[in-house]
This record gives C-alpha cells, structure tokens and sequence, in this order.
C-alpha cells in the first residue's frame, strides 16, 4: 500500500502523515514514513536550488528526484511488505510547479512514468487559517511568497480533478474544526475501504 498525502503549505500533512503512521503501527503495520523532496542529494540540491532557479529547471530536479525515490526507496520498501506514507508526491509538482507558470500538461509530462499511489488524500482547508499559520513561520520559501494559500488551493482543486480523469485514487479531506489526530482517523477509514 503506497499513500500520499498532499495540500498547500501549512494544511497538517506532516502533522497527519505522524498521527497515520502511529495509528497503523498501533494496528500492526509496518510503516515506512518518506517525504519530498527527499533527504538525499538530489532532494537537498531540489530544495536549495528553489530560492533562484527558474522554474523549469525547478520542475525536472524535482520529478529527478521523485524517479529516485521512487526506484531506490519506494519500491523497495513496498516489496518489504511496508506501508509506504509519502509526505508530496505527483500532485504538489502539479499544483506548485503551475506557480512558476508552466503548463500542467508539461508537468504532467514529466511526472507521467512514476506510478499512482494506492491512495491520494488531499487535506483541504480555510484559506484564512492556513494564511494565520504561515505568518507564524520564522521564512517563508519562494513559492510561499509568490503563491497564496487561496491559489494554492485552487490549484490543488484542479489537479484533483485532473487526476480524477486520469483514473487516480483519491479523497478529498475537509481539515476544518479537526485535529490531526481526527483528520489520520479519517484516512485510515479511506485507507481500510
Ligand atoms: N488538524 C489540525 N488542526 C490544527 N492545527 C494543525 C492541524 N494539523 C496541523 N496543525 C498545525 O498546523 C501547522 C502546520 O502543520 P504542518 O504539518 O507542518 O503542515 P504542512 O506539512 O502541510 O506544511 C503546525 O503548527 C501544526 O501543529
Ligand atoms: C514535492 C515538491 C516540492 N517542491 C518545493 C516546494 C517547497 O518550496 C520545497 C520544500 O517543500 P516543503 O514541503 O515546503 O518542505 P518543508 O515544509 O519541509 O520545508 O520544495 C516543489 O516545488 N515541487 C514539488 O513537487
């Protein structure tokens, strides 16, 4: 089983992939907690180089880097018989990467080999709220600054439905008036359907 969690900045996907993984692990699974990019050179080069490259070169170091998590940590640990939780996978380069004004199609094109999760959960909340919690960040990266928490959600609202049409597993996950904890219950019922 291979989920991913995905939304825009600040929704609670670190936050719910943890309280996930605890409540799988409490039921017996083994879990393989990941994110991207990934904490590899590849992950590390994607994320320094976001403050200044242009944006295609942004969206190709990223999928580079997802092709190897892919072969070198996902697929490995799926053959394990692990439960693999990806904090981003293919939606957040859809989403984020149309921030640098490419077109979705292009970075489909790009990301079109690596294969669907099991199941895509998108967390979903107020723009409002979401704005609150980046002001209580110490930075903000670049795509933070020239996005909003209302575009990225837009965004991710289109891709769901693009993926939709591409035949993904997915569900869409209202955060509002949930805790983490509430919102993991959640996927996990999803994830047991
Ligand atoms: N369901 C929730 N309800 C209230 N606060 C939450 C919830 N999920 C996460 N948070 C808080 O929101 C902030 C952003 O969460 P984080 O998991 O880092 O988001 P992301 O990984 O999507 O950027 C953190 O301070 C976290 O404690
Ligand atoms: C996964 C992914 C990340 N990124 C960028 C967005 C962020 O600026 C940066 C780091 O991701 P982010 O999830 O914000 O990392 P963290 O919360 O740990 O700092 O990578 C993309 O542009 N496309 C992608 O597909």
């Amino acid at each position: 089983m291979f989920i991913v969690v995905e939304g825009p900045n600040g929704v609670g996907k670190s936050t719910t992939v943890g309280c996930l993984a605890a409540r799988m692990r409490e039921r017996g699974f083994l879990v393989h907690v990941t994110t991207e990019p990934t904490d590899t050179p590849l992950g590390r080069l994607a994320r320094d180089g976001e403050e200044t490259w242009p944006g295609r070169a942004l969206a190709l170091a990223v999928a580079a880097d997802r092709t190897l998590h892919v072969e070198e940590e996902i697929r490995p640990a799926l053959a394990a018989g692990q439960v693999v939780i990806s904090d981003r996978y293919v939606q957040s380069s859809l989403a984020l990467q149309q921030l640098d004004q490419l077109p979705l199609e292009e970075i489909w094109r790009y990301n079109a080999h690596v294969p669907p999760p099991s199941l895509s959960c998108y967390l979903h909340h107020r723009p409002d709220v979401l704005e609150q919690r980046l002001r209580a960040r110490a930075s903000l990266s670049r795509l933070e600054r020239i996005g909003s928490p209302e575009r990225e959600l837009a965004l991710y609202d289109e891709v769901y439905r693009f993926l939709e049409r591409r035949g993904w597993r997915q569900t869409r996950i209202d955060c509002r008036d949930r805790d983490a904890d509430t919102v993991a219950a959640l996927l996990l019922q999803e994830v047991q359907r």
